[in-house]
């Protein structure tokens, strides 16, 4: 198991530069099985995700290497074949094999996703849009089935129920090679699935409307890569250092971000009081006086997003007054919580699921234990803040999502190591 040992409570400055988004990259991955072509990606990020998604490829026979951001895969040789439920339960994004699949080969067997345990997270939109297309759906314990070799896979009309980032991407992949045109109503937003439908048109898809609410697609015949897809920059990530920054900085640059999809989170620092400078494509924050608590409501993009709430958490320990977090997203995506009190801090659920963050400037270290990638980012921040020694248990929730962290952080002039061993047996909760 991976542990992050952190000596807290040094100022941090310097300049951090932001890797492509693990959103897009996951997706990306496994969109690549619908190309006749090899395919090369850019500014990948090096998280454990990626590497999980490489084993399932090579099950595949679809050899792919990584190295310095730069991903290349070759899906020409692709064999239908059982995937290795392992590495499938690693991640939340071994789900995109099923679209993948169905739009390649019309038919898919995969074991149900890992990811994070963030509360229930159901797949019902995604089989919802498979079974538009003309595929049958059924699952047996642990492994749906999913198959549309018998009538074919269909243009259709999917009307999803909820806005889902998943269900969406889902959707696409398939659609991109069904027979016919497909029309997705309710879909997600996000940029990441801009970025997904980019990269799909640049090979030869007909998809129209990605960043609206309605997606057209004219199903295509085969796919070709023709040039490098550069990933979109990881707004979650940048997110975690601009509150890292605010926390504990005394001036700290954020290079390679996009401005426009970090405006929920920039608009909340500055509604809190700090005078952020943002540039065409970098962001500085000064080093912070006095912060105001605010409210925030976790909601799909453009609104702020769930995976920001607990990256921020820790900043609002040094406002003056109280803060309020409603996560309408994952109303049970609390992990962190208890962690946060063993380091001294003021934090709690109300009964109507709110996080009330009360000012809590004595953060001092603990053992805690990172229960998912977002929580363990929050002990991440507040551990920087916090005096003493914190030890993070089951880091590798951590390192899912965030590449090279540790030497992002050193490069900021924090003293952060990652160890690997036996949790210390008084640590676990
Ligand atoms: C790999 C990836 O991109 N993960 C992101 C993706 O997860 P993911 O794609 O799993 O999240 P969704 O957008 O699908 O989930 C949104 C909401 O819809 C519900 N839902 C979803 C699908 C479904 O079939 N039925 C259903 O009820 C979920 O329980 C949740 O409450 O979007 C989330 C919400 O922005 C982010 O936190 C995750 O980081
Ligand atoms: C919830 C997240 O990831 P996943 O969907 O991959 O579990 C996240 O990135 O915050």
């Amino acid at each position: 198991m991976s542990m992050m040992k952190i000596h807290g409570n040094h100022r941090l400055m310097g300049e951090v530069t932001i890797c492509g988004a693990k959103n897009s990259t996951v997706a990306l991955i496994p969109a690549t099985i619908l190309s006749d072509t090899p395919v090369e990606f850019d500014k990948v990020p090096d998280i454990l995700d990626v590497h999980n998604l490489m084993l399932i490829l090579q099950s595949m026979n679809v050899p792919s290497e990584f190295s310095d951001g730069i991903f290349k895969v070759n899906p020409t040789n692709i064999k239908e074949s059982r995937l290795p439920s392992e590495a499938i339960k690693k991640l939340r994004a071994s789900y995109y094999f099923m679209g993948a699949l169905l739009g390649r080969f019309h038919r898919a067997i995969v074991s149900f996703p890992g990811g994070d345990n963030i509360g229930p997270r159901p797949i019902d939109q995604h089989i919802r849009a498979f079974e538009a297309l003309g595929a049958d759906v059924t699952e047996d314990g642990d492994t749906v089935y999913i198959d549309a070799t018998k009538h074919g896979l269909k243009g259709g009309i999917i009307d999803f129920e909820m806005v889902s980032v998943g269900a969406t991407i889902n959707a696409i992949l398939a659609a991109t090679k069904a027979d016919g045109v497909t029309e997705i109503h309710n879909v997600a937003k996000e940029p990441e699935i801009v970025d997904i439908v980019s990269f799909l048109n640049s090979m030869g898809a007909k998809i129209t409307g990605a960043g609206t609410d309605d997606i057209r697609i004219e199903g295509v015949k085969s796919l070709s890569a023709t040039e490098i897809h550069t990933v979109i920059p990881d707004r979650i990530e940048a997110g975690t250092y601009l509150a890292l920054a605010a926390a504990i900085g005394d001036g700290i640059l954020v290079k390679n971000v996009i401005p426009e999809h970090l405006k929920p989170f920039t608009e909340k620092l500055t509604e809190m009081g700090l005078k952020l400078e943002i540039n065409d494509d970098s962001i500085f924050v000064p080093e912070s006086g006095n912060i105001h608590g605010v409210q925030i409501t976790t909601e799909p993009f453009p609104g702020f997003a769930t995976d920001w709430q607990q990256p921020i958490t820790p900043l609002l320990f040094n406002a003056d007054s109280d803060s309020v977090i409603t996560d309408t997203i994952y109303p049970k995506r609390k992990k962190h919580i208890h962690e946060l009190k063993k380091m001294g801090a003021i934090i709690k659920v109300a009964d109507n699921n709110q996080i009330i963050i009360s000012p809590s400037r004595d953060l001092h270290g603990a053992i805690v234990s990172a229960g998912e990638i977002r929580a363990g980012a929050s002990l991440l921040v507040a551990g920087l803040m916090a005096n003493g020694e914190t030890l993070i248990t089951h880091a590798d929730h951590i390192l899912r999502g965030y590449d090279n962290v540790v030497e992002k952080l050193a490069g900021l002039n924090a003293n952060v190591e990652l160890l690997e061993g036996n949790v210390p047996s008084a640590s676990e909760a």
